[in-house]
């Protein structure tokens, strides 16, 4: 039997209480080294407080924690972990360059070529000379990186990496995520999304209430998950509900907005559509609006309505039907 690869973070059993508020409570996170772990929760479940616990920002009421196996002490983060807790912090009005060069002076590790290759590696060494009030969102959060790599850490931590980011920044952020990943660091990603977990990390561990919901490999929670939800317009949406009587697999529901709530396996959409077809019925629109993973996400995290808000599930009539 092959070793098992051996832990960047191990916590066990970690507690944490805030006057009244069980913050965490119990809970257990096993990070290999070399992987990109997800920490997925909604908003209070508890992902915040778990990330201060392992820069050593707070004190656990309970519970014991290491990193490459050495434990973790309050008070004094590890040098072999880089990141942030919620958003970097800069001076605004120094440039990109001047920020990480304070850096690592302070640090006393000052190394210009180094700091020059992670100005390359994130994508800002033609704006590096820029004051970095100038900066877009997306700008920060990969000079936030920048600045977590100095240290050469062998963990980096990233809180909400894509909060507040337009698409092109998501896919820039990714880009670099997974580079990192490529060239050995392991990432462990806080995220509230689940289409940010399933499109970067490979394993994740899902907190809910301050409690472990799931624990395990992203591909081992796929094949737990629901069929995945589609919405569908169609030229006469009262047949289209007729034809899916034939398809035992696929479910359909009214949106009381207009148009169908589909739920199938994509080999059993594909039957159901080409049927549509056969019985004349035009497709004017079909595309998915939760994927299978977010369905487990949200079955999981009790589809809690300040996370399933995104989903227009608001807007389905109950009764299915077909
Ligand atoms: N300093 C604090 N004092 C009191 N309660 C706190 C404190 N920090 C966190 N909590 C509470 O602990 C729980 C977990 O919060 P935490 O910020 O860790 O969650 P989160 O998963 O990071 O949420 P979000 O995605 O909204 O940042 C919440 O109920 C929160 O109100």
């Amino acid at each position: 039997m092959p070793a098992a690869a051996p832990l960047a973070l191990e916590a066990t059993a970690l507690a944490k209480r805030y006057a009244g508020t069980t913050a965490l409570g119990d809970v257990d996170l096993r990070v290999t080294t070399g992987s990109v772990h997800g920490l997925l929760g909604p908003n209070g479940a508890g992902k915040t407080t778990l990330l201060r616990l392992i820069f050593g920002l707070a004190h656990p009421d309970a519970g014991t924690m290491t990193l490459f196996g050495r434990p973790v002490t309050a008070g004094r983060t590890d040098p072999q972990l880089g990141g942030f807790v919620e958003a970097p912090q800069f001076y605004p009005h120094l440039s990109g360059r001047r920020n990480l060069e304070m850096l690592s002076a302070y640090d006393h590790r000052s190394d210009p070529a180094h700091l020059e290759t992670l100005l390359e590696q994130v994508g800002l060494a033609q704006r590096a000379g820029d004051r970095v009030a100038g900066y877009s969102l997306g700008m920060r959060q990969r000079l936030g990186i920048a600045a977590a790599l100095l240290r050469r850490p062998r963990l980096l931590v990233l809180d909400e990496p894509s909060n507040g980011l337009d698409p092109a920044g998501i896919r820039d952020l990714r880009t670099l995520t997974g580079e990192l990943a490529a060239d050995g660091l392991t990432i462990l990603l806080s995220s509230h999304r689940m289409d940010e977990v399933e499109a970067v990390c490979d394993a994740v561990t899902i907190l809910h209430r301050g409690a472990v919901a799931y624990a395990g490999t992203v591909d081992a929670l796929r094949a737990q998950a629901p069929a995945p939800e589609y919405r569908l317009h169609t030229a006469d949406d009262a047949a289209a509900v007729a034809t899916a009587r034939a398809h035992k697999a696929v479910t359909v529901e009214w949106y009381l907005t207009g148009g169908l709530l589909v739920r199938a396996q994509q080999s059993d959409l594909d039957g159901y559509v080409v049927n549509l077809g056969r019985d004349g019925i035009a497709v004017q629109a079909l595309h998915r609006s939760t994927s299978a993973l977010e369905q487990m996400f949200f079955r999981l995290t009790k589809a809690d309505g300040q996370t399933r808000g995104a989903v227009d599930a608001q807007a389905r009539q109950e009764a299915a039907v077909g």
